[in-house]
């Protein structure tokens, strides 16, 4: 997925789909297939184009546990929905007092250079979002760029998939319920941090991993998934929380390896896809009860894992 920078002008026409993208939603992955298949027709590039930090961030001020896809798991799972360039706009207070016309003028038409645009039924842009479809449709008729509105691609009769429903889903520790929205896993990202090596002296060593304080977590617990090396995904558990049976404070996900122990050096980067809840996190009377646990953990891990493989 190639990279365009936000001071950068397009070089050839293309088909540009805009929005938050956060998550990268079956919503978004829709819009995505549909650029694609409209640059193809055109022989124009395709562009996704997003904003960072997050609107909703910097606009009502969020700062915590809040983004699915921070960092750059948001150009991971864009690459994955088959986006093939995104450029990705500061959104800085000045930007976004901009007009909905000076945003189409400056940055779709000049910048990008559209030919067309590809936009979800919700769309809404510009300085106090009053810009909508009909704002869209209406400047860009008579400059003859194409405006392609997609419906709502719907989780069930009554919900369109939403990155806020993923969020909702997420903070109820509902995590089938998530990835149904998302199509994909919900994972962290991080780079890899020494722990209190107190995982040896327990007899189950783990990766210890700190998820950015502005991703939405689900609630404190021990879950199963998949931890990505390298690329390699490898079946694992952890547990997501502050270990309170030796009264830690800030949260870590602790990462433990089915197969053996995780190869890897602190600070590389790896990534915890999570599949599913095991139990709530607890305070043990005793090193060794937990020890106990963390084994009927492990089984209960594998056999989760079993019906479910790793999906890209
Ligand atoms: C599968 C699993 C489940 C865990 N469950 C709990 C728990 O319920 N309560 C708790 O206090 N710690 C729990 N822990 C965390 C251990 O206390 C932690 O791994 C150990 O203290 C090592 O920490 P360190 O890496 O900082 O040395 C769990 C760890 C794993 C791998
Ligand atoms: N379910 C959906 N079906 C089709 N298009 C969608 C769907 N959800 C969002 N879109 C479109 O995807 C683009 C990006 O949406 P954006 O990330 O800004 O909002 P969202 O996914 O609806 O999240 P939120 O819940 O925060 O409003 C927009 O053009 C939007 O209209």
């Amino acid at each position: 997925m190639k990279k365009l920078p936000p001071d950068q002008t397009a070089p050839r026409p293309s088909v540009v789909t805009i929005g938050s993208f956060d998550g990268v939603h079956r919503g978004h992955q829709a819009l995505i297939q549909e650029a694609l298949e409209r640059a193809r027709k055109r022989d124009a590039d395709m562009w996704v184009m997003t904003f960072d930090p997050h609107p909703a961030m910097v606009l009502r001020g969020i700062r915590h546990r809040f983004l699915i896809t921070p960092g750059v798991l948001k150009e991971i799972y864009l690459d994955r929905a088959g986006a093939l360039g995104v450029t990705v706009i500061p959104f800085t207070p000045a930007f976004s007092h901009l007009s909905a016309e000076d945003f189409l003028e400056r940055e779709i038409r000049q910048r990008m250079q559209a030919v067309a645009v590809v936009v979800g039924f919700n769309f809404t842009f510009g300085a106090r979002g009053l810009g909508t479809v009909t704002t869209l449709q209406e400047w860009a008729a008579p400059r003859g760029i194409e405006v392609v509105v997609k419906e709502p691609i719907q989780i069930n009769p009554n919900r369109a998939a939403s990155s806020s429903s993923v969020r909702e889903a997420i903070t109820a520790g509902q995590l089938d319920a998530a990835e149904a929205v998302l199509g994909h896993a919900f994972s962290v990202q991080s780079p890899i941090q020494r722990g209190e090596q107190r995982g040896r002296a327990l007899g189950f060593r783990t990766l210890n991993l700190v998820p950015p304080a502005e991703q939405v977590m689900p609630p404190f617990g021990v879950y199963a998934g998949y931890v990505l090396i390298e690329s390699r995904p490898i079946p694992a558990v952890a547990n997501w929380g502050i270990r309170p049976t030796f009264g830690g404070e800030d949260p870590v996900l602790e990462i433990h390896g089915l197969d053996g122990p995780l190869q890897a050096s602190y600070g590389d980067v790896a990534r915890f896809d999570f599949v599913g809840f095991i139990r709530e996190e607890r305070r043990f009377p005793s090193p060794d009860a937990l020890t106990d646990q963390i084994r009927r953990d492990v089984d209960q891990a594998r056999r989760m894992l079993a019906e479910k493989p790793w999906r890209r």
